[in-house]
């Protein structure tokens, strides 16, 4: 039987084109589910072998539910990750009659689409009344069910090919170097293509009250010449001011290096958990 791949649906979500992408030339049936956390739980509780999330965005930021869930809720490595541009466009129900923007009085869409397209959203359409949905897609569908309605979606170009929709306007991002990144998370692993970058996340705790912990931590990196690429805090939730480090390294695990380097940062009693050692992918079109 055809091992299963969960991504964050419905169809014609942005997570679709990642999840098609990171699947190419695999095995796999691809499965919508209704939400990240749904997508990582079904990953976890092995309905499905593996799952697509949204993990950031080069406009809005860390894509919280996705990095919350993988560190406090569930034990699944990243696997890979792709990088996809994103074009957002705000989509209205197919009519005879074109509707002016003046008319729409409620934008349904993503909170990172949404993010993406303030601007936008914010000088043509400064009456509308916007609502978060769980993904661009659930909003593009919500709109194309009720046509009767002067309701606007923001989502990708490939829901008007999906849903009866038209382009109320094309390309309303803010920014026009607009990416998310992906990543593919499973328990078991998959022969991917060779990349020429490759990753590895960390989580790192660090003692209460230790002066100058973090600085020890990025010390153990910068003198190895390890490049890192991303440094991110995120609560503990345990208490106001306790906070995890999400450190993103520039190669892959290695035998003599970072082992050395979490050896160090541990030494000085921070906590090292690996969320996955993995191939980076850039993906430079969308649909
Ligand atoms: O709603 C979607 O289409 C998604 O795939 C989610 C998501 C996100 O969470 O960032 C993915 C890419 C875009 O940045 C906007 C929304």
């Amino acid at each position: 039987m055809e091992k299963k791949l969960a991504f964050l649906g419905p169809r014609g979500t942005f997570t679709e084109e990642a999840a098609r992408i990171l699947s190419l030339g695999q095995k796999l049936s691809i499965v919508p589910y209704p939400s990240i956390i749904e997508v990582l739980e079904a990953v976890s509780k092995k309905e499905v072998a593996y799952g697509v999330v949204p993990m950031e965005n080069s406009i809005e930021g860390t894509v919280n539910s996705t990095l919350d869930w993988l560190i406090h809720e569930v034990e699944l490595p990243i696997l890979a990750e792709l990088a996809l541009p994103i074009t957002q466009n705000l989509l209205v129900a197919k009519r005879e009659h074109p509707l002016p923007l003046s008319a729409i009085t409620r934008v349904l869409s993503h909170p990172q689409a949404i993010a993406q397209s303030h601007n936008f959203l914010r000088e043509n359409l400064p009456e509308a009344a916007i609502e978060t949905v769980n993904s661009t897609a659930l909003a593009a569908k919500m709109v194309s069910e009720h046509p009767e309605e002067p309701w606007a979606a923001v989502g990708t170009r490939l829901n008007v090919e999906i849903y009866p929709l038209a382009f109320a306007r094309e390309q309303i991002q803010d920014y026009s170097n607009n990416y998310t990144r992906f990543v593919l998370v499973g328990q078991d692993s998959l022969d991917l293509p060779v990349s020429r970058k490759e990753k590895t996340t960390i989580l790192v705790t660090l003692p209460e009250d230790f002066p100058g912990a973090l600085y020890q931590v990025l010390a153990a990196f910068a003198w190895r010449k390890v490049n890192l690429s991303r440094i991110e805090s995120r609560p503990t939730k345990k208490a106001l001011g306790n906070y995890y480090f999400v450190i993103d390294i520039d190669q892959k695990m290695d035998d003599v290096l970072l082992p050395g380097a979490f050896a160090e940062i541990e030494a000085i009693g921070c906590q090292v958990r690996q969320l996955g050692t993995y191939p980076f992918y850039m993906h430079q079109t969308n649909s």
